[in-house]
């Protein structure tokens, strides 16, 4: 290792233990924090470090997250993946964890041919009834807030894939769902199991003392199962027999009908490519979720934002309506707060890293083949340079003196991830948080709440901040602000 090291100049970083590397002072928390001090201590954008043998080079600068992930994308868009996760519990269904190679890229374009932004408009009704049904269910039951922001986009991504016509109320249809996905989040929170490290033991039966892991991941992966397959299974028996339900999976099943049926044709993995696709898509809809826990409590942190972007709304919507898809090009302020809200406080700061396949140099550093590369979403986001006060939620950041939308100002598009793997249910998700927020904010004053001796709560500063980035369960006061709220929640959108 040393005759290598001479060789090749590594990115700086932490020295390591042999054979270990960081693995003992590798941060679980908060790691874009660390990898940011890093890059001070070590003065240099781009730092590394390894983990038992594999190196991890963190970029914390957009030119060079812009040079490696998009200018070189050949070989910085694969994936790396852990054997729990894929093999045992079936999430090598999730097109996100496919390796790098046709199968991924097939599996990408029928995504994306779904989920592009000339197709959206076709979603529109089905959001709409999202966000009026989010505005019900805050009204109903406000201190159930957090548990509305998981349903409510997931019902909609349920609707759109599979028309699945859900109350998200339905605990019956949803628990089961939400079971599987969290396996995606508790596998990551547990890290690496030993399997992971050492393949070799997915081979042991599962009745052996210390092979917990292999019984675990049976029961999670009948869940990840059922997750993928049950929804699929019923828009294609209805597809079959001839009943009309628009959606993502039935136009999918349309468009390879003739490969489905014929039983001639060796080309059994058409069906599995369709569960795969629409099951990746109700997966991405939790980060949704922890974005509006992001906003709620931007709103409590900057309670300002929370006025202006009231009194724009008062000003276009009115007081007797609720907001509407084609409000949002008059509602700049608002608009940008969306931004404002993934550049703040991004949701996976860290993205997920990309897995390079050849030996590469950059500015003078080496980068082996089979290297994790990790763009610092939030170093980015934090830039000074590219944002002044970083630290401060300042929609107006995006906006000209005239209120515009100013193009000299970067998106802030690094949120969703870099290169070939960028996030490909970005356009939704904007459109999903932009009706989410609008409809939160003209319908209520959302405050800080008062305890029994009169005392205003303080939001939590205590996060969940592994792969994801949110605040823990904190309480928040929805006071509604408009007459006739509730009718105006029972009408349909444009
Ligand atoms: C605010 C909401 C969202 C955020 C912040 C977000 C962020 C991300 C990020 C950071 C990645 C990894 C990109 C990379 O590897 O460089 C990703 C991948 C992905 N996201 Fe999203 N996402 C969001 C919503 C959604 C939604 C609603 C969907 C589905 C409708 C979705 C589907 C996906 C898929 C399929 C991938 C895997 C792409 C691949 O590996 O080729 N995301 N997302």
């Amino acid at each position: 290792s040393r005759r290598n090291a001479k060789q090749h100049r590594y990115p700086p970083g932490p020295p390591g233990l042999p054979i270990l590397g960081n693995l003992l002072d590798a941060p679980k928390e908060y790691s874009w924090f660390t990898f940011a001090r890093w890059g001070r201590e070590y003065n240099s954008n781009i730092v590394s470090f390894t983990v038992l043998g594999r190196r991890l080079v963190v970029l914390n600068k957009y030119k060079d997250a812009k040079e490696i992930f998009e200018e070189r994308s050949r070989i910085y868009s694969d994936r790396t993946s852990a054997v729990m996760a894929t093999e045992l519990v079936g999430w090598h269904r999730n097109f996100g964890l496919t390796p790098y190679g046709e199968l991924w890229r097939l599996r990408r374009r029928m995504f994306h041919q779904h989920f592009k932004p000339q197709v959206l408009p076709a979603y529109h009704g089905k959001l709409m009834k999202g966000a009026r049904s989010l505005t019900q269910m805050l009204l109903e039951s406000p201190d159930g807030f957090l548990k509305h922001f998981r349903r409510v986009p997931g019902t909609t991504v349920l609707d759109v894939v599979y028309a699945m016509d859900l109350d998200p109320r339905d605990n019956a249809t949803m628990e089961p769902i939400e079971k599987a996905v969290k396996t995606f989040a508790d596998l990551a929170d547990a890290g690496a199991f030993l399997v992971d490290l050492i393949p070799i033991l997915k081979y042991l039966p599962s009745w052996l003392p210390g092979v917990g892991f292999k019984r675990q991941g049976a029961v999670w992966g009948r869940w990840v199962s059922r997750m993928h397959e049950d929804p699929y299974q019923e828009v294609k028996s209805d597809v079959m027999s001839g009943k009309s339900r628009p959606c993502v999976a039935s136009d999918l099943i349309r468009e390879f009908e003739d490969r489905l049926n014929d039983n001639s044709v060796e080309d059994s993995t058409v069906e599995e490519d369709i569960i795969c696709v629409t099951g990746t898509a109700y997966t991405g809809s939790d980060t949704t979720t922890f974005a509006l826990a992001n906003f709620v409590l931007a709103m409590l942190l900057f309670p300002e934002v929370q006025q202006r972007a009231q009194e724009e709304l008062d000003r276009v919507v009115g007081r007797d309506r609720l907001p509407d898809i084609a409000d949002q090009d008059s509602l700049p302020y608002t608009a940008s707060i969306v931004k404002e809200l993934l550049r703040w406080r991004p949701i996976g700061p860290v993205a997920v890293p990309h897995r390079s396949t050849a030996d590469d140099w950059y500015e003078g550093y080496f980068i082996p083949e089979g290297s994790l590369v990790i763009g610092n979403v939030w170093a980015i986001l934090h830039d000074e340079e590219r944002y002044p006060d970083p630290e401060a939620f300042k929609p107006e950041r995006f906006l000209t003196a005239e209120g515009t939308l100013d193009p000299s100002v970067p998106d802030p598009s690094q949120a969703f991830g870099f290169g070939r793997r960028i996030c490909p249910g970005r356009y939704f998700a904007q459109i999903a948080l932009f009706l989410y927020i609008s409809h939160m904010l003209a319908a209520f004053s959302i405050e800080k709440p008062v305890d029994e001796m009169g005392n205003v709560v303080e939001p939590t500063r205590e996060c969940e901040a592994r792969k994801f980035w949110h605040p823990k369960p904190f309480k928040v006061k929805f006071k509604p602000r408009l007459e006739g709220l509730e009718s105006m929640t029972r009408t349909p959108g444009s």
